[in-house]
């Protein structure tokens, strides 16, 4: 076939409802797994979007070789032939952005999946579900949002500045901001009820809707990138304590299977003080993926009491879709944690799991024939999750208030949180180990402390945060929070030393003082590092709460100690019925922490002074 026109070009989609240029048509030459070659389309970009096949299948080109373009589709391949026409839209993966987008759920191209409710004949949940080849918008275009203006005409305006705002949920106002490119005068304003598309202000009469684009792959510009030296407080005292993560920074969680991974990124989402959460699920199974869209949606924001996804966007890899689609949810998810980055919220992107995007990397780079590097991933598996991992940060956006008051200088924040699922829990896997090197926390989940239900599972020795926020929590929470931090971290290396010791010798080849270290360290372990997210009153600890429980222990620590320097049998002194009591800290109410500690403290050390 020589000419580049196909014969079928007749079938093919003329125009695209997300504002795809039709362009050339060419044909499939092969088609292996998700990796077809098409021919005939000169002009194509690397990681344009084409579509293959009568139904139209979206898919990116990801190699050009002279006249041949392998593209990925995001959808499964039954039934394509060689032959079949291939359109090349002549853009990008672009995301939709703008009112609607929170309390969505998309697929990993950003279209929205139809959740058919119910289970199928045979019992089993239905998977979400995207027509094949379907191409509807992303955001509603018929909907109307109530649009308040923050300029007049006369206004001159540049890209980020804020053009007004839409009460988009009870949770959030979604800042509409001059777009990318433009700039000038305010020439008029449309108040009131709006669509996405319909403008809403003229800038040097050029209309602008609340609708924008944006290629997924493409890092969104900032005005200036900001130190990481704030938290972003997670609510978990095993992690705002010992390994914090930075409002901006990255964490990663790796464990091995049924370590809570997908709890851990839940409860952060439910918990995490961030403004909006998005959720990239890269399930591997259709029915894992069906669990979380059926929890999240049931999931209560903890601050006002109305559902969680007001202020979530979720991204899921429908079961129908191929392994390509995963590559793009990551892409896609950043995009839109982006768009609400720029407008001045802390946005927290969980993904669950990074292996699952791995492993389609290297599947479509098997089908491509690449030479594979470490364990079958290709050589620019590390290159790709530093792109990824980059794109997090805490940033000054572009643009001003842009209202009637003087420009002020808008901060925002995307904080990612990776989960790792390593085949059979080891982490010395190239995903686990390049993620490691990217990001700043890294949560190591351990199999035996999920056996024990210790939760979070989270290995204390194993585990390590570069993130210096000590600072902060000094200043805004507790002085003596460094101080407290330290002597915990080194008592529990202490512990975990003493305990091998009592493994090889027993408990009788130990000191007095270092079984009092012992019980410190258990104390540590059962009231402070263990929390559960099935207990209303303790799934959230707030970092006043956590410091003043650290304090108390440490005091307890020290009366034992001096108990101890004063004679008192050290079998006694760790079987003191009031120990029992610490336990009941985690039941605190945050604002009474500070009280509830002093008289607690007093009253153990009271009874420790007695023996
Ligand atoms: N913080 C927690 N509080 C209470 N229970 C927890 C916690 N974390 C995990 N669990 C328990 O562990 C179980 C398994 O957790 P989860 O499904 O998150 O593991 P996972 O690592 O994501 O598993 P998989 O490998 O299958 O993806 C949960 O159903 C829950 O019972």
């Amino acid at each position: 076939m020589t000419s580049t026109q196909h014969p079928a070009a007749a079938l093919t989609p003329t125009s695209s409802t997300s504002g795809e240029p039709a362009g050339r048509t060419g044909w499939l030459e092969r088609v292996a797994g998700p990796v077809v070659t098409a021919a005939g389309l000169p002009g194509v970009r690397l990681f344009d979007v084409v579509r293959v096949g009568a139904e139209g299948l979206p898919g990116e080109a990801i190699r050009i070789e002279r006249d041949l373009v392998t593209v990925q589709v995001f959808e499964d391949t039954t039934g394509l032939r060689v032959g079949d026409p291939v359109v090349a839209t002549g853009t990008p993966l672009l995301a939709e952005l703008g009112p609607g987008l929170l309390g969505s759920i998309v697929d990993g191209t950003g279209r929205p999946l139809e959740l058919l409710a119910g289970t199928t004949a045979d019992g089993a949940p239905r998977h979400p579900f995207v027509p094949r080849g379907a191409d509807p918008p992303h955001l509603d275009r018929t909907r109307r949002w109530d649009f308040r203006p923050a300029v007049r005409p006369g206004r001159q305006v540049e890209p980020g500045d804020l053009l007004g705002t839409v009460a988009e949920t009870a949770a959030l106002e979604h800042r509409v901001l001059v777009p990318h490119g433009i700039s000038g005068t305010v020439t008029a304003v449309h108040p009131g009820p709006a669509t996405v598309e319909e403008p809403v202000v003229l800038v040097d009469d050029r209309p602008v809707p609340m609708l924008r684009r944006w290629p997924v792959r493409e890092p969104r510009p900032v005005r200036a990138r900001l130190p990481l030296d704030r938290p972003l407080v997670t609510g978990q005292r095993v992690l705002d304590v010992l390994f914090p993560l930075a409002a901006g920074g990255s964490a990663i969680i790796p464990g091995g299977f049924g370590t809570g991974k997908t709890m851990t990124e839940q409860t952060l989402a439910k918990h995490a003080a961030a403004d909006v959460v998005v959720y990239v699920g890269c399930g591997e199974r259709g029915n894992e993926l069906t669990e979380v869209l059926q929890e999240f949606p049931e999931l209560v924001d903890p601050r006002n009491g109305a559902p969680l996804m007001e202020r979530t966007v979720l991204v899921a890899n429908t079961s129908n879709m191929p392994v390509a689609a995963r590559e793009a949810s990551i892409y896609t998810g950043m995009t839109v944690a982006e768009y609400f980055r720029d407008q001045g919220y802390d946005v927290a992107l969980m993904a669950d799991s990074t292996s699952r995007w791995g492993e389609a990397l290297r599947e479509v780079s098997t089908r491509l024939e690449e030479i594979p590097a470490e364990d079958g991933y290709p050589a620019y598996l590390a290159s790709r999750l530093a792109g990824f991992y980059e794109r997090s940060g805490r940033v000054v956006c572009l643009g001003g208030s842009g209202g009637t008051t003087a420009p002020s200088e808008r901060l925002g924040s995307v904080t990612v949180v990776g989960a790792v699922s390593p085949a059979g829990g080891d982490f010395s896997e190239p995903i686990t180990q390049n993620s490691l090197r990217l990001a700043g926390s890294f949560w190591a989940l351990d199999t035996t402390l999920a056996r024990q239900r210790h939760y979070p599972a989270v290995n204390w020795t194993r585990s390590f945060s570069q993130y210096d926020v000590a600072a902060w929590f000094d200043a805004e929470v507790a002085p003596d929070w460094s101080a407290l931090r330290s002597w915990a971290l080194a008592l529990l290396q202490q512990e975990g030393a003493l305990q091998d010791v009592v493994q090889l010798l027993g408990m009788e080849a130990l000191a007095p003082e270092q079984r009092v270290v012992l019980r410190t360290g258990q104390l540590l372990r059962q009231v402070f590092l263990q929390q559960s997210s099935f207990d209303d009153r303790d799934a959230s600890c707030a970092p006043r709460k956590s410091v003043a429980m650290l304090r108390v222990l440490h005091e307890v620590h020290q009366a034992m100690t001096a108990a101890l320097g004063g004679g008192v049998d050290v079998g006694r002194l760790v079987t003191c019925p009031e120990l029992g009591l610490l336990a009941g800290m985690k039941q605190w109410d945050a604002d009474d922490a500070d009280t509830e500690a002093g008289v607690l403290g007093d009253r153990v050390r009271r009874a420790l002074a007695a023996l």
